[in-house]
C-alpha cells in the first residue's frame, strides 16, 4: 500500500468516520411541478433547513450531461503529460491542476476548470488598491476531439437552470425573480470536472475537504459513486447525499448567504474518497461579475434585522482565494465571515 504523502493528511478532528449515517434526508424536488406557489415555498424550505437539495425534471437533457462525463473520463485517463499541456498556474486558473489544497490540506482529486464566458475580466491582483484589470481565458485541451464544444454546450444549459434557481430563490425571499440577474452581465462562472481516484486512506485523506462554496449558488452533477457528505445545521453530522439518477445537487453559496442576511446559510460539505471505485463530480459554480459589491439586500435589511456583512468586491474575492489554492499558506484563506459586523 505504501506510505501517503503528508500534505493529503486531514488533522484528527476532520478525518471522516468510515462508518456513515445512513443518508436521504436532503429533500429532493420536482421541478416541473405546476404549483409554483408550493416549489417556492419547499425550495425556500430547503435552503433554510439544510442549505442542499437536489432537483429533478430540471430540464437538461440528459445526453448533454453524458456527453461532458464520457469526455471527463477521457481527459482524465491520458497521461499526466498530456494533460499538464493545459496545467494552470498563477496567472491562469483555468485548465488541468492536481494540486489543490483545501484549508491547508491536499484534497485527493484532480480537476479540469473553465470559464463559462471562454474569458473573462478579472481584478490583475488581490490588492485592493490596485484597479487594474486582466483577462482571464480558457485552455482548452487538444485530445479529446469535441471536448470544447461537450463542455461548452453543458455550461450554457446549467447556466439557464442557474438563472431559473436564483430565480426561485429570489422570490423565496420575497424578492422580484429577476433581482440578481444584471449581477451576472459579464459572468465569472466556471465549470470544474473533479476526478477522483481511488484513495487506499480513506481514513486519513478527503477528496475535497470541508469548505463552503464562495458561489452564489453551485449546481452540481455526480455520478453514482457516492462520497459528497453535507454538515446537517440541527447537530453538526456529516450527512451522505445520495446520488438520485439524473439528479443534479443545489447548495446556496456563501454569495446568497450575504444577500440573505444570513437567512440562507452557505453550508459546509466535504468529499469522502473511495477504497475501489474512481468517481467523478461536475460543480457549476455561479459566479457573479467581477465588479459585484456583495452586501445584504436592502430589501431584506431592518432595524430589526440590520446588515450583518459589510460589502465585499466579488473580483477581489476571487482573486484572493486562486493564490491559496496551489500551495499550503500558513493562514486562512479569505471566507465571508471577515466581513462580518460584530454585534
Ligand atoms: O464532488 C463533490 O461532490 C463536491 C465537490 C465540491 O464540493 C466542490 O468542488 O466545491
Ligand atoms: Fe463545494
Amino acid at each position: 500500500m505504501g506510505d501517503i504523502d503528508s500534505a493529503f493528511i486531514q488533522s484528527t478532528e476532520h478525518r471522516p468516520k468510515l462508518k456513515v449515517l445512513e443518508s436521504g434526508e436532503i429533500p429532493v424536488i420536482d421541478l416541473s411541478q405546476s404549483n409554483e406557489e408550493e416549489l417556492i415555498s419547499n425550495i425556500g424550505k430547503a435552503c433554510e433547513k439544510w442549505g442542499f437539495f437536489q432537483v429533478i425534471n430540471h430540464g437538461v437533457p440528459f445526453e448533454v450531461s453524458e456527453k461532458v462525463e464520457i469526455f471527463a473520463d477521457k481527459f482524465f485517463k491520458q497521461s499526466i503529460e498530456e494533460k499538464k499541456k493545459v496545467k494552470r498556474d498563477e496567472v491562469n486558473s483555468m485548465g488541468y491542476h492536481d494540486g489543490e489544497h483545501t484549508k491547508n490540506v491536499k484534497d485527493w482529486k484532480e480537476v479540469f476548470d473553465y470559464l463559462v464566458e471562454n474569458s473573462t475580466h478579472i481584478p490583475s491582483s488581490h490588492e485592493l488598491h490596485d484597479k487594474e484589470l486582466r483577462v482571464l481565458t480558457n485552455q482548452w485541451p487538444q485530445y479529446p476531439h469535441d471536448f470544447r464544444e461537450a463542455l461548452q454546450e453543458y455550461a450554457k444549459e446549467i447556466e439557464k437552470l442557474a438563472y431559473k434557481l436564483l430565480e426561485l430563490i429570489s422570490l423565496s425571499l420575497g424578492l422580484a425573480g429577476d433581482q440578481f440577474h444584471g449581477c451576472f452581465k459579464d459572468q465569472l462562472s466556471m465549470v470544474r470536472l473533479n476526478h477522483y481516484p481511488p484513495c487506499p486512506f480513506p481514513d486519513l485523506a478527503l477528496g475535497v475537504g470541508h469548505h463552503k462554496d464562495a458561489s452564489a449558488l453551485t449546481v452540481l452533477a455526480q455520478d453514482d459513486v457516492g462520497g459528497l457528505q453535507v454538515k446537517r445545521k440541527s447537530d453538526g453530522e456529516w450527512i451522505p447525499v445520495k446520488p438520485t439518477p439524473h439528479a443534479f445537487i443545489i447548495n446556496v453559496g456563501d454569495i446568497v448567504q450575504v444577500w440573505s442576511n444570513d437567512k440562507y446559510e452557505s453550508v459546509e460539505h466535504r468529499v469522502v474518497v473511495n477504497t475501489e471505485r474512481e468517481r467523478y463530480s461536475i460543480p457549476f459554480f455561479f459566479f457573479p461579475s467581477h465588479d459585484v459589491m456583495v452586501k445584504p439586500v436592502e430589501e431584506l435589511v431592518t432595524e430589526q434585522n440590520p446588515a450583518r456583512y459589510r460589502e465585499y468586491n466579488w473580483g477581489k474575492f476571487f482573486a484572493n482565494r486562486n493564490r491559496s489554492d496551489f500551495k499550503k499558506r500558513d493562514v486562512e484563506n479569505i471566507q465571508i465571515h471577515h466581513f462580518r459586523i460584530l454585534d
